[in-house]
């Protein structure tokens, strides 16, 4: 029998683009940790916007368990399983998605890049990734929804407004905006202790920046006599200290109201009132579609997600950027997924189970499908590609993880990704590792 070579499909020909038409990827490299260090020499005179996006809770102990827990997880290759033609599609609350990577929800975007969460949104469109825009987007939900096009594929993500008012008409803007799931992020009632932004005093949002889902709602506006307004978004690069200067010494009105407006939009989505699990019956009421809690790192918590009748839950501690002295989020998937309830409802397709917190290349994600995810999320390596070359940065991010992903699955013997899910003690071993 001879086998057939396998045409390209778009995630190859990124590599093939590659290698045969000499052409190396946009951002020079394809080594996150170089990126991370290519963004921070980019950002060097507003370094503190880098750090905001690579910085922690705490020690960043947690952050470090994260990658830790990922490297202590080993693939075991097997062969001779005629790997030849690859399929990542994957199938989730009943649409399907080209592969089983989503960009994660990031606020502020507009802190690296001058066009903000407008690159990413048209990056992922492009590209064929799920966008998840966040609350804390410095653009708002009209803008982003435009630019991810008709053909993107969004869910949004709730930071749970104070007010049941201004809930509503984010629910309400989100669904008439193409948005088809709704992601809860549980995990930031408050922002954590991050050292990098206490030691520079560093909040864009009390300046106006990644107030933009805020400032172009009409319930929220109205709180103020001011009408919602699209496109916009405080000038990149974003200086805080001339902004303060603006209002507080020269009496800008323009200048004083954006930091007025900042204050009330982060007191209405990082209010510090910490809802419970009957309040879900509010979102449940009022969000016709798919709702996902983000931030589940307990056992108990996903089999209460369950009883909630949630649709879908995504492992993951933000990061690290919340809880210092966390386990590692990948940790917190392994124990998850030994639940049975867990297991039996994922299998009856009564809960979805995604991950995040650490992800950066292709055998990552084979790891976190092999313990049980059926999808994951990539956060920071595409901010370093927005900051280091916008649009075609986050672009890039998102097509090598894919096709890292889909090289690594055919040499690990595996055809189609939906036979990793669950495989954990048929592909991976577990080390032990000392942190
Ligand atoms: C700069 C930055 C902003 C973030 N903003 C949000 C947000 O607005 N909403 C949210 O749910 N998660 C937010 N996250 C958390 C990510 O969605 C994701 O959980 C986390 O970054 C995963 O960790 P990793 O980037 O180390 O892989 C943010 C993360 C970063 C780095």
């Amino acid at each position: 029998m001879t086998a057939q070579p396998p045409l390209p499909d778009k995630w190859t020909k990124f590599l093939m683009d590659i290698y045969i038409q000499a052409q190396p990827p946009v951002l020079g490299t394809v080594n996150v940790k170089e990126i991370e260090d290519k963004a921070r020499e980019v950002m060097k005179d507003h370094l503190p916007a880098y750090m905001y996006t690579f910085g922690s809770a705490g020690t960043c102990s947690t952050d470090v368990a994260n990658k830790k827990a990922i490297d202590s997880w080993k693939i075991v290759p097997r062969m001779l399983v005629g790997a030849t033609n690859r399929n990542l599609e994957t199938t989730i609350f009943g649409v399907k998605y080209p592969s089983p990577l989503f960009v994660a929800p990031v606020g502020v975007q507009g802190i690296l890049h001058a066009d903000g969460e407008l690159a990413s949104a048209r990056a992922a469109g492009n590209v064929g990734v799920p966008y998840i825009m966040s609350t804390a987007s410095s653009r708002s939900i009209e803008d982003v929804a435009k630019a991810n096009g008709p053909n993107g594929q969004r869910w949004y993500q709730l930071y749970w407004p104070r007010t049941s008012e201004v809930a509503l008409s984010l629910l309400k803007r989100a669904k008439a905006n193409g948005f088809t799931a709704l992601v809860i992020t549980l995990d930031t009632m408050i922002l954590g202790w991050r050292p990098h932004d206490i030691e520079t005093a560093y909040l864009p949002f009390a300046y106006g920046v990644g107030i933009q889902v805020g400032t172009s709602d009409p319930v929220f506006m109205k709180r103020f006599n001011l009408q919602a307004r699209q496109g916009e978004c405080t000038k990149f690069p974003f200086e805080p200290e001339k902004i303060k200067d603006a209002a507080f010494s020269k009496g800008d009105e323009s200048a004083a109201r954006e930091m007025l407006l900042g204050k009330e939009w982060l007191g209405e989505v990082n209010s510090g009132v910490f809802r419970t699990w009957d309040d879900l019956k509010f979102i449940r009421d009022n969000w016709d579609g798919p709702i996902v809690l983000k931030g589940i790192q307990r056992v108990s918590d996903a089999e209460k997600a369950i009883a909630h009748k949630i649709d879908g839950i995504i492992v993951s501690n933000h990061g690290g950027r919340q809880v210092d002295g966390g386990i590692g989020s990948m940790d917190a998937l392994d124990k998850i997924m030994s639940s049975r309830k867990v297991r039996t409802a994922q299998k009856a397709g009564k809960l979805t189970v995604l991950f995040d917190s650490g992800i950066r290349t292709g055998p990552d994600i084979i790891k976190a499908l092999a313990i049980g995810a059926q999808g994951v999320l990539v956060a920071r390596p595409f901010m370093y590609g927005l900051a280091i070359a916008g649009q075609e940065g986050v672009e890039q991010i998102l097509m090598q993880t894919i096709c890292d992903l889909h090289v690594t699955m055919g040499l690990s013997g595996y055809s189609d990704i939906n036979d990793i899910i669950g495989k954990k003690d048929e592909i991976l071993m577990k080390l032990g590792y000392k942190l």
